[in-house]
């Protein structure tokens, strides 16, 4: 069964067209990775997924559900990260979990002890009163990520879920993901960080100018081979050797 379905979307600003007709099926129990350049339209892509931008042209049914026409039943089921961290940020950790939780219309007690259980396990118990905004780069991530899990949704759209974390935040979202996709639930993510994909992923897509050039298993991407390898040669690899800038 598929999770995510995309079909023909397109986004344009202006002239640029920063999604050219992304085709995508995303099995359910998959660990997806999305991968492409910066500006490839990676996260146009997943902002048109989870319903925080709408396409120009195409479809997102996650679940069975269109997410622009359908919106309650599939935001219910998902759990998104977005890009650049949209949080309100003027609350601390507790206090902007307990909203998320409202927002959900989850019960009071549940919201209070999974809260509990997130601040604890992502180390930002210790973060205490600190308002989100005061929070450093890597622990808006976390936070962000709790407030994405807190409602145990059958979905996770993430952008970038590990920029900016430490190793040891890193390693436990890893784990964190890992054990929630064993337990049945979807992830898709973008990352430039070929190391992770390669570890966690069972499947992957690269896109490159707001089209996926390439998709499928892991194994079926690679063959065997480095993902990077496979990266460069699918993108059009770099064409500056570096030795330009004469006067650095
Ligand atoms: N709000 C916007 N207004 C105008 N152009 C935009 C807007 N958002 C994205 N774009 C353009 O659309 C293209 C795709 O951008 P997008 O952010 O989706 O890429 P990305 O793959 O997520 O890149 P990165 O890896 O750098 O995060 C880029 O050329 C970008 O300049």
């Amino acid at each position: 069964m598929t999770a995510l379905a995309l079909r023909g979307l397109v986004k344009r600003f202006d002239q640029k067209i920063a999604v050219a007709g992304v085709d995508l099926d995303v099995p359910t129990g998959s660990f997806f990775g999305l991968l492409g350049p910066n500006g490839a339209g990676k996260t146009t892509t997943l902002s048109m997924t989870v319903g925080l931008l709408r396409p120009d042209q195409g479809t997102a049914v996650v679940l069975g559900h269109d997410v622009w026409a359908d919106p309650v039943q599939a935001k219910a089921l998902l759990g998104v990260m977005p890009d650049g961290v949209r949080l309100f940020d003027r609350l601390d950790g507790a206090e902007l979990l307990a909203y998320t939780g409202m927002l959900r219309g989850m019960d009071r007690a549940v919201v209070d002890q999974r809260a509990k259980e997130l601040l604890d396990v992502l180390a930002l118990a210790d973060a205490g009163r600190t308002l989100v905004i005061d929070y450093s780069a890597g622990m808006k991530k976390k936070i962000a990520l709790a407030c994405a899990l807190l409602h145990a949704p059958r979905m996770l759209v993430l952008d970038e879920p590990f920029e900016a974390v430490d190793p040891v935040s890193g390693s436990l979202i890893r784990d964190i993901l890992q054990r929630y996709v064993q337990g049945g639930g979807t992830v898709i993510f973008s990352s430039h960080v070929m190391e992770v994909v390669e570890r966690l992923c069972s499947h992957v897509a690269i896109m490159a100018e707001g089209r996926i050039r390439t998709v499928g298993t892991l194994e079926q991407v690679t063959g065997g081979r480095e993902l990077e390898e496979v990266f460069v040669e699918v993108v059009g690899g770099r064409t500056a050797t570096g030795e330009e800038l004469q006067w650095l």
